[in-house]
């Protein structure tokens, strides 16, 4: 039975459709990664499946459990790290961890969130003292001081630096091999590779991609993407824009002045054709290249933006 279920989530605010209807499930111990461009609607899928924005409409299912019904059970069953945590900066980590453990009738105690978030040595600490890859392991350490089986980090590693970032991952893996549930959005695309059992891309508040970061990867990298450059200007690159599209194995085209790149799954084919069409009509080749899709392709070519670290 999934932890989590969320059929046709929607939100809006005045005009903006800030999500449109999201719909998937989790399973219990999974790692499950949101990612998307900016205003997505990412953090507000997240707020709405947290209690924390109520949705225009849509269900929320934490197995049986629901957020009219079930409220305080489901508090207690979920730990929240939030784009911008509510930690007390004169306070120190232990006084944060002991403080954010009153508001639970049953939590773990500060020295073993501190133990997991590797922060015991800077205990007496002040927040304000510590780095930022510290506070953002303390926010995390916060949404676990229930020891909640379901965790929801928001973008966790925005902002750090790459040693930070893997420490974050680190106390990730960590949850996973305590059963723990994790619900992650990020903008690092190798973050999402590296963690994710699952890959949800969100775009324009609608899900656009949902599968395994290897499954994703698969169903695009059969695709290369092919590049070329004509010396008789953009007129011949439109045409053979043209004559490319009706190519049955071209995914999409993308026209930039002389420079014609398309995406194929069978690029001889596609270029066997395609120089038929070129002799014929007399247009000249200067430059050809065909590369191998990366992960942010995929991005691109499910959202069409560009990705941003
Ligand atoms: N309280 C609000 N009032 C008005 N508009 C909002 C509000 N919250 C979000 N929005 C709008 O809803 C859309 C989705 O925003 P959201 O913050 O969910 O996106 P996101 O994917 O989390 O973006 P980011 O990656 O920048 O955090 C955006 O257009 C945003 O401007």
């Amino acid at each position: 039975m999934p932890v989590l279920e969320v059929q046709n989530l929607r939100k809006s605010f005045g005009d903006v459709r800030a999500v449109e209807s999201i719909s998937f499930s989790v399973e219990p111990g999974e790692i499950f990664t949101i990612i998307g461009p900016n205003g997505a609607g990412k953090t507000t899928t997240l707020e709405m499946i947290e209690g924390l924005q109520p949705p225009d409409a849509g269900s929320i299912k934490f197995g049986d459990k629901s957020w009219d019904k079930d409220a305080e059970q489901i508090k207690y069953n979920i730990g929240v790290q939030p784009q911008s945590s509510a930690i007390f900066d004169l306070l120190t980590v232990e006084e944060n961890l002991e403080l954010f453990a009153t508001f639970y009738p049953q939590s773990r105690s500060a020295a073993e969130v501190m133990e997991m978030i590797n922060l015991t040595d800077q205990r007496n600490r002040h927040v304000k003292k510590l780095s930022g890859g510290q506070q953002q392991r303390l926010a995390i350490g916060l949404a676990m001081v229930n020891d909640p089986q379901i965790i929801f980090l928001d973008e966790p590693t925005t902002g750090l630096d790459p040693q930070a970032r893997r420490n974050i991952w680190d106390i990730i893996l960590k949850l996973k091999t305590l059963g723990k549930t994790t619900i992650l959005t990020t903008h690092y695309m190798e973050e999402a590779e590296k963690l994710s059992d699952r890959v949800c891309i969100v775009d324009q508040g609608k899900i656009v991609a949902l599968d395994t970061p290897s499954a994703l990867i698969d169903s695009l990298t059969k695709e290369r993407e092919v590049r070329l450059s004509f010396l008789d200007g953009s007129a011949a690159a439109v045409a053979a824009e043209d004559a490319a599209r009706a190519h049955h194995s071209v995914a999409r085209t993308h026209l930039e002045g002389e420079v014609l790149q398309l995406w194929t799954t069978k690029p001889e084919e596609t270029l066997y054709e395609l120089f038929g069409f070129t002799k014929d009509r007399g247009y000249r080749v200067e430059q050809i290249s065909i590369r191998e899709l990366s992960l942010e392709d995929v991005f691109i070519a499910f959202t069409g933006k560009e990705w941003r670290d």
